[in-house]
């Protein structure tokens, strides 16, 4: 069937709950990744303005070719690869339906990479995790790295082992798990980039549904590459009182017991990334890109908007919790942010869940602005 998104008309094929699979099913096409697309069109433009150089940009997992296409009406000078014949056809189909040039090859990305890198722009889309693919992209990408990963189960914890296996850090499962799975996906990807004398910095990252994506700005030198990992670091994080500790360094020095409440059922996790996950300025430029014509203009505007208010912290609590915690009923979110604020703390809401806030302020701060008594 034909679908139209963001200005271009492409084929793919019948989607079945939501997405239909490569295997056995046809080619790839899920309509749900359509913000994630309409993002991924809004940062290729602003990032033009950033860096006017970028013109080559690998759709590194094509299926459809619908990334690439879309690339391609921006003006990028794009190849689409894809293991998956069928796929190929269909991007290459796709490209010559909308009358764009560029290339679709039938090509694992990996080789691909290797033999026909660098590339400025190279976009990540792969099921699951992305790790079999970061070290090709890192060693011969150019400017940007655009990431998704849907494995969220161990990049948060929840699958403990799995986790630690494929990103070579200790994810721990949190009630803040957007922010870890955002954070232990980019500390494996700056790890990866540093092995080729690369800083890799996200500019912009996003945690919905159930994936995680990220674009990280390369820059090229070993000093780079030493002050990234200085961003690197551990959470400490008490499971009963909410107490968190983020520390930088590469070397964690975990606490046994909460300074709180004295709990031992503290958790440490990491390495994990502690640094910004998003430039706010980009973030603005991304969000003024973003032009009626993509079907998911509104939701793509409001992601963008929080993500450029949000502070810089790599955890969040959820305000629900902390009343409950507190025995007192919730007020509005805004409100709740307001108050901190009002009290001299830095505060925002944070794009991945409604009831989810992010301070600097501790819990006893909270308390005391938000309900005007301190903790007992
Ligand atoms: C999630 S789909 C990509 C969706 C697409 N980017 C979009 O926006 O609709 C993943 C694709 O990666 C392809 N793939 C898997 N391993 C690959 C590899 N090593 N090299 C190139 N493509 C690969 C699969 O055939 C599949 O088409």
């Amino acid at each position: 069937m034909d679908i139209e998104e963001g200005g271009i008309t492409v084929s793919v094929p019948e989607a079945r709950d939501g997405a239909s699979e490569g295997t056995g099913g046809g080619v790839f096409f899920n309509p749900t990744q359509e913000l994630n697309r309409d993002v991924t069109v809004a940062t290729l433009r602003a990032y033009r303005e950033r860096e006017p150089r970028a013109a080559s940009y690998l759709d590194a997992m094509a299926a459809s070719g619908v990334r690439g296409v879309r690339a391609a009406a921006e003006g990028y000078d794009i190849t689409c690869a894809d293991v998956d014949a069928d796929a190929v056809d269909l991007a290459a189909a796709n490209l010559d339906a909308n009358g764009l040039d560029g290339e679709a090859v039938h090509r694992d990305v990996n080789a691909l990479l290797y033999d026909e890198g660098p590339f400025d722009v190279v976009d990540l889309d792969p099921y699951g995790t992305p790790i079999p693919f970061a070290d090709a992209a890192f060693a011969n990408g150019r400017n940007l790295i655009c990431v998704t990963a849907t494995d969220t189960a161990p990049l948060c914890g929840a699958h403990l082992q799995s986790g630690i296996r494929k990103y070579g850090a200790v994810p721990r499962n949190t009630d803040y798990h957007p922010e870890m799975g955002l954070r232990t996906l980019v500390s494996a990807l700056v790890r990866t980039a540093a092995r080729y004398d690369k800083a890799a910095r996200p500019i912009l990252s996003h945690v919905s549904r159930h994936y995680a994506r990220t674009y990280l700005e390369l820059e090229s030198g070993a000093r780079a590459a030493d002050d990234c990992l200085e961003a690197l670091g551990h959470v400490d994080g008490c499971e009963d009182c909410l107490w968190r500790s983020p520390t930088r360094g590469r070397i964690a020095d975990p606490v046994d017991a909460c300074p709180e409440c004295g709990s031992d059922r503290v958790l440490t996790a990491g390495p994990i990334w502690l640094g910004p996950v998003a430039d706010p300025d980009f973030a603005r430029a991304v969000r003024r890109e973003v032009t009626d014509d993509m079907g998911e203009a509104k939701r793509a505007r409001k992601l963008l908007g929080t993500v450029a208010r949000e502070i810089d912290t790599p955890t969040h609590y959820d305000q629900h919790r902390l009343y409950k915690q507190w025995g007192e009923p919730a007020i509005g979110m805004d409100e709740f942010v307001e108050r901190l604020r009002a009290a001299g703390h830095e505060a925002s809401r944070a794009h991945y869940r409604g009831t989810a806030v992010k301070s600097t302020a501790s819990i006893p701060e909270m308390r005391e602005a938000v309900l005007g008594t301190d903790a007992d």
